[in-house]
């Protein structure tokens, strides 16, 4: 759908609610108790071999090269082993995003305020919060926003594969239809087509306050990992860390990972998973 209208500018006032309310902690984290907050040196951030915990205090922005009025802060990028970016876009006034790299497909997830996606074919699509957009690589595309808007992205050099190729992906979290999930009692969505042409997935994860992850998982796949709602106990290897909406966490291949939710509210994760392609 197109709309002259401005892009953080919700048309009725539910939207408005509903876009305030959702993942609202992602974007207004509870930094840590305030009798810490003066604590020099004080964060919830961890870099190991297999594994990083990158909490909002930690996030350093900086003015993202190929894009107008958007700071970027990369928080999960080859230098720590992995085959993928990682990074929250805030898009300020009159804001312009730029293109990926040459064969890099791109996904985006608007946590806060929105979004107006144009494509080569000038067709326009308004992305509110919990909608997403998947990009192919060399696809010729542009996001702007005359208000601000916070944006997970992910990008990734596309894995090529005989003649296969990607499309567009526009759509919403709500939208999706929850996925059996045998011997887990988590809810789960994909984001993009199980398709072999994908070489990446976008998993969201929700779990109630008590329940947590029945594998110990170990695997080959990579993850990035947001948490948008809720808390809880993430384990990665031997350590175990308290998290909550906002928290980032790279995951390298084969670190023993499992995640057990706390509280009153629902935990639910954005989850980057590689896929569809042989390890060799
Ligand atoms: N750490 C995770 O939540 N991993 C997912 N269950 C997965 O790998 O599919
Ligand atoms: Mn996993």
């Amino acid at each position: 759908s197109t709309d002259g209208g401005f892009c953080s500018a919700p048309s009725t006032f539910d939207e408005e609610e509903a876009s305030k309310s959702l993942y609202w902690k992602v974007t207004n984290p509870t930094l840590s108790p305030s009798h810490l907050q003066d604590l020099p040196g004080f964060t919830r951030s961890v870099y190991k071999r297999d594994h990083a915990l990158i909490t909002p205090e930690s996030h350093v922005f900086s003015p993202l090269p190929e894009w107008t009025n958007t700071l970027g802060a990369y928080l999960i990028t080859p230098a720590m082993g992995s085959h993928f970016v990682m990074y929250l876009a805030k898009m300020q006034g009159k804001s312009r995003s730029g293109l990926p790299p040459h064969d890099v497909e791109r996904f985006i997830f608007v946590v806060q305020g929105s979004v107006i996606l144009t494509n080569a074919s000038s067709a326009s699509h308004k992305l509110m919060v919990d909608s997403y957009a998947y990009l192919p690589p060399n696809f010729e595309h542009f996001v702007e926003c005359d208000g601000s808007a916070t944006l997970a992205v992910f990008e990734r050099r596309y894995a090529f594969l005989d003649n296969l190729s990607t499309e567009l992906i526009v759509g919403s979290t709500d939208k999706q239809p929850l996925l059996e999930t045998p011997g887990e009692v988590f809810e789960l969505r994909k984001l993009l087509p199980p398709s072999l042409p994908y070489d990446f997935n976008i998993h969201i994860m929700d779990f109630q306050p008590g329940e947590y992850l029945n594998v110990k998982e170990v695997h080959y796949n990579q993850h990035g990992l947001l948490l948008l709602e809720g808390h809880g106990i993430y384990r990665l290897g031997d350590s175990w860390y308290p998290v909550q909406s906002g928290d980032v966490i790279w995951m390298a291949p084969f670190v023993p990972q499992w995640y057990a939710a706390l509280g009153k509210t629902r935990s639910r994760y954005l989850l980057y998973k590689d896929v569809n392609r042989n390890p060799l």
